[in-house]
């Protein structure tokens, strides 16, 4: 490994010192006979100035190309006028690799970005995405451990549907069919007889048609099951669990969220309780602010953001009707047409991030749920098991990653938040 210091590093209080930076040409330009080159790393940038009495290290840096693989050394000087507060007196430069023409240039368009995204992960905003998507799993990890949530790792290959035979996507398994999972959930569901409280974070693939700025192909999925719980234990789950991921996220990421997010108010009210809005409570809202639905309908995207307006931080939205919800979900003992399910929506128009339910813990009328959704009973025999031995109240939740993050961050389409976007259209690269 080199030894070298990052670009975050260098302060004005190091003038002086002699410095070693590795890193890349973010930007360049020449004035008055010296080079400036302002020099990007993974913790942001520095400038550095090369002048003529630096002899080759100004040749190369003359000719050096835009995001130019660089090795530079220098002395470090404070000036209030530099971005940083401080500056490198380029006295050495090392080029590694250099670059002609780096294809991606400020009018590039959403699709080309996207066909060269291997390329635009180089970008300082990707890359403030990224840290703030890791640094919300750091803190998932932090609040799940403390709360006694114990990690666990379902597969991938299934052979059966969560959410619906429509959005499987099928595979050969030897002389088998074969799913890739929509969700961990019913995984979960068998580990909590040994562990009571799991959770998971893994790719979930659906192969959804629809091309809405909130649906990849494959997003990451973090899944809780919790025995004993009942719908409003898991609620409380939630808002405490993603109450801590906001706002640990805003304390170690705020100069990487204002990036693209300059109001950040939502993300300050994100603290539990989170308002519980009830489905019928739902419709009436949005009947009344014009939108044409009739209750037993399902809310999608932009029912769903028409009803955001009215909040100003993550809501619940609970007791919707039984038949626009998934088959493992409880039926409402106070109301049969409803299940004890509750999704959770982010405000600003984002709408669902989590989708979560208390569970059907009785054996007969899972089955009859099975039936009733069009599917075989013999296809969830082990999942029917869980009702047969030692079955427990329980409820459960998952929570789309990129959809948190894309709210967070409030980017334009989900997509944006994850390394290589899959989508109907996108598979490549
Ligand atoms: N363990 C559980 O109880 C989870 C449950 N079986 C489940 O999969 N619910 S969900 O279909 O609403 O998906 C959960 C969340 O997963 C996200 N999700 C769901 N589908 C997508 C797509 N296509 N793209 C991106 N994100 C997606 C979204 O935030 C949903 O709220
Ligand atoms: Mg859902």
């Amino acid at each position: 490994m080199i030894d070298k210091i990052y670009c975050a590093d260098v302060k004005p209080d190091m003038e002086g010192q002699r410095v070693k930076l590795a890193g890349w040409v973010y930007r360049k330009r020449e004035v008055g006979g010296k080079v400036f080159i302002v020099l990007r790393d993974s913790s942001g940038i520095i400038q550095t100035i090369f002048k003529k009495d630096s002899g080759d290290a100004y040749k190369l840096a003359k000719k050096v190309g835009i995001e130019s693989s660089v090795i530079i050394e220098g002395t470090v000087k404070a000036d209030p006028r530099a971005p940083t507060g401080a500056e490198i007196q380029g006295e050495k430069l090392e080029v590694v690799q250099d670059v002609e023409f780096f294809p991606i240039t400020k009018d590039a368009s959403p699709e080309f970005l996207l066909d060269v995204r291997h390329l635009h992960l180089h970008s300082p905003k990707v890359a403030a995405v990224m840290k703030v998507k890791a640094t919300m799993m750091q803190a998932a990890r932090e609040w799940l451990l403390q709360d006694g949530w114990y990690e666990v790792f379902p597969p991938i290959l299934v052979t059966g549907a969560v959410e619906g035979g429509s959005t499987l996507f099928k595979l050969k398994y030897f002389d088998r069919d074969a799913y890739l999972s929509q969700s961990a959930q019913l995984y979960l569901e068998a580990a909590i007889f040994g562990l009571e409280k799991v959770w998971s974070l893994t790719p979930s693939f659906r192969a959804e048609k629809s091309r809405t700025r909130r649906h990849l192909t494959e997003y990451w999925h973090l899944e809780l099951e919790g025995a004993w719980m009942d719908l409003w234990d898991i609620l409380k789950v939630e808002e405490e669990l993603i109450s801590y991921m906001v706002q640990r996220t805003l304390e170690l990421r705020q100069k990487e969220i204002e990036t693209f997010r300059k109001d950040l108010t939502t993300l300050k009210n994100t603290e539990p309780p989170f308002p519980r809005v009830s489905y019928d409570e739902a419709i009436d809202i949005l009947q009344s602010k014009g939108v044409q639905i009739e209750w037993g309908e399902d809310m999608g995207a932009d029912e769903e953001r028409v009803l955001t307006e009215e909040f100003d931080r993550p809501f619940f939205v609970y007791g919707y009707p039984k038949h626009i919800k998934a088959f493992y979900m409880k039926e409402d003992p106070e109301d049969p047409r409803k299940a004890l399910a509750a999704d959770l929506l982010a405000p600003e128009g984002y709408g669902e991030i989590i989708g979560g339910s208390q569970r059907e813990d009785d054996y007969d009328k899972l089955v009859q749920r099975i039936i009733e959704e069009g599917m075989d009973p013999k296809n969830y025999e082990w999942y029917l098991d869980l009702r047969k031995y030692g079955s427990v109240p329980h409820s459960g939740f998952g929570l789309g990653l990129e959809r948190l993050v894309a709210w967070v961050m409030k980017l334009d389409h989900v997509r944006w938040a994850t390394l290589f976007p899959r989508t109907p259209s996108r598979l490549y690269p």
